[in-house]
């Protein structure tokens, strides 16, 4: 079976939004789609099964930290991310050099690769597209991602501009490294910081390469979201139409409606499960902290509109006290309740696309949460 492929079923005449759907050897995923982050080998407080019911076909997890902690080898021998994890659908790995430069302290980048220390041992370590492509057979994910670097924002247009350069060639390298297995497809990670020509200019060298889908870099990393949202627009236009494009770290509710309205079919955050652990849910009218006093004697759900496990069977005013009381359980129901809510979010968002009425569900949402639209 090919590795990967990707169909594009419909394509929008208002805005770049589509449709389209991705076939990997664990599961066929309908785009656009949001993908819960697993950075460890977990959704953090969430079972598989749990992420099944929830509607996850995909989840994200992260070769830096997987390397360091148990290591490549230990997770190889339990059948690679599927078995130790006990998960049967589809797995994405991210390269690792963009959490070497958020995580750990003394790196040094070379033409070689990355030497840094372990944000957790102190010691030593080196990671290179080689040894990132490497670590990411062992792991098994369905789709990987070739080793980049993410530039420090901001950074002058000189550094910018040759980071990209590396990129592209280490992006040459994850390719010729990758070449043995075909049940793993490799993306390319489009850098080019907030320089629209060089966005323009790193996306046709990576395309040039040839890659069965794309990643947009070097966004997310606390730029303004209308910047985000400019140079997104200019980098998907030179991105192939019949690649899945996947915008890395994004993103808040709104950030989904605005990646897809550009072009964006696939996202990942640590958002939901994140904001989740300090008793904050995503609902319809906007963010809600659950631990606020109002709540203690509020019987609703966390929002009257979800139909989740968590929304039909909890009221806030229990979900409270278990946050406020430290129980697990608080944080479970919260997690569980925002995965969902993103996931089923892009669900509405793929079913607006295939009735052209993608812009009407935007300005409802956007109504109805609180944010305006421009
Ligand atoms: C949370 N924001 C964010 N998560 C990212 C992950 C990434 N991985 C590889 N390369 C990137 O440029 C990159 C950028 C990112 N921004
Ligand atoms: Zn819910």
């Amino acid at each position: 079976m090919a590795a990967m492929s990707f169909e594009l079923l419909k394509t929008s005449s208002d805005t770049a939004a589509r449709r389209g759907r991705i076939h990997t050897p664990h599961a066929t995923i309908e785009t656009p789609v949001f993908m819960p982050v697993g950075t460890q080998a977990t959704v953090k407080t969430l079972s598989p099964e749990e992420l099944m019911e929830i509607g996850a076909h995909i989840i994200l997890s992260n070769t830096y930290h997987l390397h360091l902690r148990p290591g490549e080898d230990i997770v190889q021998g339990a059948g690679g991310l599927h078995g130790f994890m006990h998960w049967p659908r589809a797995v994405l790995t991210d390269s690792g050099g963009f959490q070497v430069f958020s995580l750990s302290n003394l790196r040094k980048i070379s033409e070689e690769g990355v030497e840094f220390r372990s944000h957790i041992s102190g010691e030593k370590r080196f990671l290179s597209p080689e040894r990132s492509i490497e670590i990411q057979h062992a792991l098994g994910a369905d789709i990987i991602m070739a080793f980049d670097e993410c530039p420090p924002h901001p950074a002058d247009r000189e550094y910018i501009y040759n980071s990209l350069l590396r990129t592209t060639r280490w992006a040459k390298r994850s390719k010729e490294a990758h070449h043995r297995t075909s049940q793993q497809a490799l993306f390319g990670i489009v850098q080019g910081g907030m320089e629209l020509d060089l966005r323009r200019f790193a996306a046709e060298s990576l395309v040039e390469l040839d890659f069965p889908g794309y990643a947009i870099g070097g966004l997310s990393v606390g730029e303004p979201k209308p910047l985000m949202n400019e140079v997104l627009a200019h980098t998907t236009q030179y991105l192939p139409a019949d690649k899945p494009r996947y915008l890395m770290g994004v993103g808040a509710p709104d950030d989904l409606f605005e990646g897809v309205m550009r072009g964006v079919d696939m996202f990942d955050c640590v958002l939901p499960t994140r904001i989740a652990r300090n008793g904050t849910v995503f609902t319809s009218t906007g963010k809600l902290v659950v631990r606020n006093a109002g709540n203690a004697k509020d019987y609703a759900p966390l929002d009257e509109h979800c139909d989740c496990y968590v929304c039909k069977n909890y009221s806030r005013a229990y979900i409270r006290h278990l946050v406020k009381a430290e129980e697990t359980f608080g944080i479970r129901l919260t997690s569980y309740h925002n995965v969902y809510f993103l996931v089923k979010l892009m669900e509405k968002i793929r079913v607006s696309i295939e009735n052209g009425t993608f812009l009407a569900l935007r300005k409802q949402f956007y109504d109805a949460y609180g944010y305006n639209e421009n």
